[in-house]
């Protein structure tokens, strides 16, 4: 059974409380059940992790390099900053998907690079907590 391993970046614990217009008004504990139920549907197994720390992000998928075998990833702000989590996504090379939940080039000009696009399988953005399911959907595909 395969091992798909969702990160999501700082702040993203704060939905549902947090800037609605851009993030929605799911809560991430919403999110991850959606997900955790298509997960059973899909047969594979979900693990969850979430950190407003950037070091803990980093030991996250340095440990994943030992059984997880695909990475759905919203870095949230870290996306824009942080060389430190494309250096360990690089490292361990398990493949990975990027989401955000707001069309990140629609926003301020800082948000439209990211340090993992380049790096990703693909990147889903926009599309609000149905990305995560695409992504998903999308990771269950490659795996086959
Ligand atoms: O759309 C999202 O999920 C991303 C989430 C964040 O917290 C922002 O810092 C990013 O810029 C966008």
């Amino acid at each position: 059974m395969a091992n798909i391993l969702v990160i999501n970046g700082p702040n993203l614990n704060m939905l549902g409380k947090r800037e609605p217009e851009h993030y929605g008004r799911q809560t991430l504990g919403d999110i991850i059940e959606e997900l955790e139920t298509l997960a059973d549907d899909y047969e594979v197994r979900l693990y969850n992790f979430q950190s407003n720390a950037e070091h803990e992000i980093v030991e996250r998928i340095q440990t994943a390099i030992e059984d997880i075998d695909f990475i759905i990833i919203n870095p949230a702000a870290f996306t824009h900053t942080s060389v430190a989590i494309r250096d360990a996504l690089s490292t361990v090379k398990i493949p990975f998907i990027e989401v955000h939940l707001s069309n990140i080039h629609k926003r301020e000009a800082f948000r439209t690079h990211s340090y993992f696009s380049d790096l990703a399988e693909g990147v889903i953005a926009g599309l609000g907590p149905i990305g995560y399911q695409l992504a998903l959907a999308a990771a269950v595909e490659k795996l086959k």
